[in-house]
């Protein structure tokens, strides 16, 4: 049997992240976006508008790292954003964006941050050997323009420390990680915080 190509692989983790993805309700009716490092010069992104719940490799396209397609077809809206998260951070090969219901209504619920602390889960983020730490996720204010919005995220990017990912108010979850893997496991922390935050509080 002939081997998948780093492209065939990167297409089926993606696909398969997509379908538990919509299994828990965190990509509803088409919403989220993902996306994944192939080599220093191009990111695989899904397509704009198509279903994260069903995608195949026709559902994927590939961009350089400007943004520049690669392929025929309309890349995800919000390419913008991963591609400067990519551009920021070398190491990061994976950028998962959903529209979960928890972390709708908490970036719905609070101010510009959400800190979360005293939780053993917080070990699923590099670099975090103990319960006895916080991490701080920025939440910002929705809007539709992509630019502006990510250049507000690049602003409080470029005075913090990388966070495990970040909010967009009433709209979703950012979260990245140096691979597919270290994406989905933040993805997978995160969610579980904002549920033990949302049961905390409320
Ligand atoms: C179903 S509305 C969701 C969109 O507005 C957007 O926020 C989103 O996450 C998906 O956009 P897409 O262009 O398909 O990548
Ligand atoms: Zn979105």
């Amino acid at each position: 049997m002939r081997a998948m190509n780093t492209l065939e692989i990167a297409c089926n983790a993606l696909a398969t992240i997509g379908r538990e993805c919509h299994a828990r309700g965190w990509v509803p009716a088409t919403a989220g976006n993902f996306s994944a490092r192939l080599d220093n010069a191009r990111i695989l992104m899904t397509r704009s508008g198509r279903h994260k719940g069903h995608l195949d490799s026709g559902d994927f396209m590939r961009l350089d790292s400007l943004g520049q397609p690669l392929d025929e077809g309309t890349p995800s809206a919000e390419a913008g954003l991963h591609l400067s998260l990519y551009r920021r951070w070398p190491e990061v090969g994976c950028v998962l964006h959903t529209h979960s219901p928890r972390a709708t209504v908490l970036s719905r619920r609070r101010g510009k941050q959400i800190a979360l602390a005293g939780y053993e889960v917080l070990k699923a983020f590099d670099g975090i050997q103990t319960h006895e730490a916080e991490v701080t996720l920025p939440v910002f204010d929705n809007d539709q323009d992509i630019p502006r919005l990510g250049a507000r995220v690049n602003a409080w990017l470029d005075r913090h420390s990388m966070p495990p990912g970040y909010l967009i108010r009433g709209h979703g979850l950012y979260t990245w990680g140096r691979d597919i893997a270290a994406a989905e496991r933040h993805l997978e922390a995160l969610e579980f915080l904002f549920e033990c935050e949302l049961l905390a509080n409320r």
